[in-house]
């Protein structure tokens, strides 16, 4: 199937931290009519050298704006990617860069308000001027407790300090944006998903998003 003139089916895979999102995009690469763009975690780690992710949780107050400034400017770069496929999945948006991550911060003091106001701004003329769409946002639900042990397990060197709190904060927001839909400009129907389920289980899971992904793709190239 080759999309002539529409844009791609556009899926955003949010989640906290540890929630199996990269799992689940993986779980796709066997469609070849699929585009998957993962978190350029890599991108973040090493900007001309600077861990940007390092410096981030290492000191927060000094690091968080750049961190979130570089983050949004890939996102958007994401959104932006021309995709030949009828369908694009991506990990994360500009969305949850903003009602997630930068809320998270703001709330903990992390980011300046001048900062988060300079941030909100380059969001305001973002949502305003470049159009970022999403068809369909596959919400991966968890239990806080649940992905601070895989995040142990998972042992990615820079999370090793992030304190349960910051888990359990980061899913109030996910929760407010996508089961309460606090915000306004995202108006993209949620399919959620129960990720707590472990690797053995969860396929069933991701088969239920399958069937509603690939049918919504296929009637939007049949248009
Ligand atoms: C859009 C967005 C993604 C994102 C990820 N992160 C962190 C959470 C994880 O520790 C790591 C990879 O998702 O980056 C962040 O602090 N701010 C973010 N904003």
């Amino acid at each position: 199937m080759n999309c002539a003139n529409s844009r791609p089916f556009t899926v955003l895979v949010e989640g906290n931290i540890g929630s199996g999102k990269t799992t689940f995009l993986e779980h796709f690469r066997q469609f070849e009519d699929i585009t998957l763009l993962t978190e350029p975690v890599e991108e973040w780690r090493n900007l001309k050298g600077w861990n940007l992710l390092d410096l981030m949780y290492s000191d927060p107050a000094k690091w968080a704006m750049t961190f979130q400034a570089y983050v949004s400017l890939t996102m958007l770069e994401m959104h932006r990617r021309p995709t030949s496929t009828p369908v694009k999945l991506m990990e994360r948006s500009i969305f949850s860069a903003k009602y997630c991550f930068v809320e998270q911060m703001k709330r903990l003091g992390t980011l300046h308000p001048a900062q988060f106001a300079v941030l909100d701004e380059w969001f305001k003329f973002i949502n305003t001027e470049i159009p970022v769409e999403a068809d369909l946002i596959v919400y991966l639900k968890t239990t806080p407790s649940i992905v601070y042990d895989r995040i142990k397990k998972r042992a990615r060197s820079e999370e090793q300090c992030v304190p349960l709190s910051y888990i359990e904060e980061l899913h109030k927001l996910h929760e407010d944006w996508l089961i309460n839909r606090t915000h306004a400009d995202c108006p993209a129907p949620v399919l959620v998903l129960d990720a707590d389920l472990d690797l053995s289980q969860i396929t069933e899971e991701y088969k239920k998003s399958e069937h509603q992904i690939l049918r919504k793709a296929v009637n939007v190239v049949m248009q």
